[in-house]
């Protein structure tokens, strides 16, 4: 359906689409007391894209992306409504109707932040950290999901010799990216980028934008972005959340 001259995003929804669709939102709105930031939003999106939203400051897009790991219940006073049902390996889950503890979904569902926060730890511990958390002891296995996530995230040829250094000692683009790596450690089905280039410099931009290309080939990957050039440069699908709603624009 042609909309204002973009496509509105998938407003009919075709049963064998939706099957194969990792994420899927029916009439999904979000207010906080009786401010709505946005509502009616149908989305599907595909296994292993990367799907970019950008739009105006404050139009929700951060918000938009707190919706699939419920972390916007952690700050209180919000309210969604509408369905987001998420497609992980073992099958299709109701994130609002079905119970599913946070920890589980926030391990299938990773993300990152616009600013980089790393822990005051070594570099190696950071990355560990969500592991550790989950109770996982043995030290040889860990160092080899370490480099490999590392790996994954780009960074480990450039850490290799300090993996015990303090991480806050990195630059803002590793931090980012050792960020990324400690999100992968539990392996999510879906990642959530906030801004993750907004705070860095051109060169680290690039780095970032280079592994993300890598980390579809294991994750959904759902962005918000301010940077219409990166959004080009990166992803397969892009949307502008505005006049309260998501509009697909590529
Ligand atoms: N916990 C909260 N309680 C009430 N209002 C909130 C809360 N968190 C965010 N808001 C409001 O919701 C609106 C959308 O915020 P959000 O951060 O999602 O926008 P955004 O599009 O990501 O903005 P930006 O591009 O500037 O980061 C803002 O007006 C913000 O003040």
């Amino acid at each position: 359906m042609v909309w204002n001259g973009c496509w509105r995003v998938a407003l009919c929804f075709d049963n064998d689409m939706a099957s194969a669709s990792k994420i899927i939102t029916r009439s999904l709105a979000f207010s906080y007391d009786k401010k709505t930031l946005f509502e009616s939003i149908d989305l599907e999106l595909p296994e292993h894209c990367i799907a970019a939203v950008t739009g105006p400051s404050g139009a929700g897009k951060s918000t938009f992306l707190t919706v699939f790991n419920r972390l916007w219940q952690e700050f209180g006073g919000g309210n969604v409504s509408g369905t987001v049902l998420l497609r992980f390996a073992d099958g299709l889950v109701d994130i609002y109707r079905e119970h599913l503890p946070a920890s589980e979904l926030r391990r299938r569902v990773g993300m990152v932040f616009q600013k980089p926060n790393p822990l005051p730890m070594s570099i190696h511990k950071n990355v560990a950290f969500p592991l550790r958390l989950a109770g996982h002891r043995k030290r040889g296995e860990m160092d080899h999901l370490v480099e490999k996530a590392l790996r994954k995230a780009h960074l480990f040829e450039e850490v290799k010799d300090r993996l015990r250094a303090d991480a806050r000692a990195l630059s803002g683009g590793q931090q980012q990216r050792l960020c990324i790596a400690r999100a992968l450690m539990l392996e999510p089905e879906i990642l959530l980028l906030d801004e993750p280039t907004s705070s860095l410099d051109a060169r680290s931009c690039g780095k970032i934008e280079e592994l993300l290309d890598d980390l579809k080939q294991s994750c959904t990957v759902l962005m918000v972005s301010h940077y219409q050039d990166q959004v080009r440069r990166v992803a397969d699908l892009v949307f502008e959340m505005t006049d309260q709603t998501l509009i697909r624009s590529a």
